[in-house]
């Protein structure tokens, strides 16, 4: 492994400095005015609340919880509500902007918001999770709403989850609100194929991607950092297309096979967590080497800042398609634009899931479900043409991919808050 590269910017970088030079980089290609620039580095409103919980034992315990709205320019805010240690309200405010940027490049009708509680969900009994997540809702109740603010799931978060959320809100309202949260089971409002989403759109990016770069899918091989709700499906939907997903990881390491690995016969963060280090694989590797493989396409799922100055030197994949949300820091992004490597951005490249939660939406208003056929065919249709208005900017602009897609994110957004009128 090199030193850390000498023109770093600091490191570790927050989510929401990170955001904020990716917003200024976009900015520069455009005539933006700037009053609506500074307005965008900064988040609407951030809440912060504090979550009691009794613990099995009758002991009792206080966690804090944060929601971000960043901007709602194009309707209300979304995003989802993650539960880790590492939560902040620096990281929630970074996380709600990637979600503002990433509702406009799917052209959906939402703005950008995040929340989460500061909580090692694997340290939490079904129970107490139910009981916190409860509480949760009802602390956050004044600031969300089917019309207001609309979470969802995110890391440490899932389906049962958003049931007790929903039922916790459905139950203060005084009427079963589906439509508060998506990313619920179906039998209680949620959409098929939500689950699958995040990943499934990490999958039809890389295909388009590896199109673009006239790739043979069938000689393709990916490497995928977490196995959890995006990580294991995009693994899956890439390996079902054809290509050789050699190396999978969850928090305690990587298994590797360079002749391909059965990602279906690996069990998934939701199956059984902390299972993937437990596979019988012929190499087992750090989360760190994992990074560094030889391998065409690397997609880091799991956590953020995992590609920094220190290591985007070795990293040897030559294309990474983001499906974490800010795996890669400043240094890193201008060391891999230096060496040639494409960055296909976490906010397109994962979009699927808020597309997908979008369907959902639709569907809890209008009280009718669509067939998990519908959900892929029309997942299918959004991802390509947000996909085809990326790359018109990416041919027609001497820029990264990042760069197009913000471009395309950041004139939706600016026109709109133009149209609206920013400055009463
Ligand atoms: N869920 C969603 O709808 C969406 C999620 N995302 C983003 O995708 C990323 C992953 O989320 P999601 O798949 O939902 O999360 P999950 O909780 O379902 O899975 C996370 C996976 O990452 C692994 N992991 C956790 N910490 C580390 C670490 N330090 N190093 C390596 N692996 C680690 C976990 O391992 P283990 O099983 O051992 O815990 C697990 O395999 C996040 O950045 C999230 O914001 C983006 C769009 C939508
Ligand atoms: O489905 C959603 O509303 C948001 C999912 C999410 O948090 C994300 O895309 O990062």
């Amino acid at each position: 492994m090199t030193a850390a590269d000498p023109q770093s910017e600091s490191e570790p970088e927050s989510a929401v400095e990170t955001a904020r030079h990716q917003l200024e980089r976009a900015a520069a290609h455009l005539d933006v005015d700037e009053g609506i620039v500074e307005r965008l580095r900064h988040p609407t409103s951030v809440h912060r609340v504090t979550v009691p919980l009794e613990r099995d034992d009758g002991s009792r315990e206080m966690f804090t919880g944060y929601r971000a709205h960043h901007d709602s320019v194009r309707g209300p805010y979304k995003g989802g509500l993650r539960y880790h240690p590492e939560v902040s309200e620096e990281e929630c405010v970074g996380l709600s902007m990637w979600m503002t940027w990433k509702c406009a490049v799917m052209d959906l009708p939402f703005g950008g918001g995040k929340g989460g509680i500061i909580v090692n969900p694997k340290e939490l009994s079904s129970d107490e999770k139910e009981r916190l997540t409860r509480r949760f809702a009802e602390e956050l109740r004044p600031v969300i709403g089917p019309m207001t603010d609309i979470p969802a799931p995110d890391m440490g978060t899932d389906p049962q989850t958003m049931a007790w959320f929903m039922d916790a809100y459905s139950m203060q309202q005084g009427e079963t609100t589906p439509g508060v949260v998506t990313g619920k089971p179906p039998i209680v409002g949620g959409s098929y194929g939500r689950e699958e989403a995040p990943g499934r759109s990490v999958g039809i990016i890389t295909r388009e991607a590896m199109e673009y770069y006239d790739w043979d899918v069938e000689e393709t091989t990916v490497a995928v950092q977490g196995f959890g709700s995006v990580g294991a499906n995009a693994a899956r939907y890439l390996d079902e297309l054809g290509a050789s997903v050699v190396a999978v990881s969850d928090v305690d390491g990587a298994i590797y096979d360079p002749d391909g690995l059965d990602t279906t016969d690996v069990e998934d963060h939701d199956e059984s967590p902390g299972m993937v280090s437990g596979y019988d694989a012929p190499e087992t590797l750090t989360n760190e080497e994992l990074l560094e493989l030889d391998v065409d396409v690397l997609v880091p799922a799991a956590i953020g800042n995992v590609l920094t100055g220190e290591n985007a030197r070795d990293v040897e994949a030559d294309m990474i398609v983001e499906g974490a949300n800010g795996p890669t820091t400043t240094t890193a992004e201008r060391i891999f634009e230096e060496r040639g490597i494409p960055v296909i951005p976490d906010i397109i490249a994962n979009a699927g899931g808020v597309t997908v939660s979008y369907f959902e939406w639709l569907q809890d208003i209008n009280r009718r479900a669509w067939t998990l056929e519908r959900v892929n065919d029309e997942l299918e249709s959004e991802m390509r043409t947000a996909w085809e208005d990326v790359r018109t900017e990416y041919d027609d602009r001497d820029v990264t991919w990042r760069d197009a897609t913000y471009i395309v994110a950041l004139e939706r957004i600016a026109s709109a808050h133009e149209t609206r009128g920013l400055w009463p």
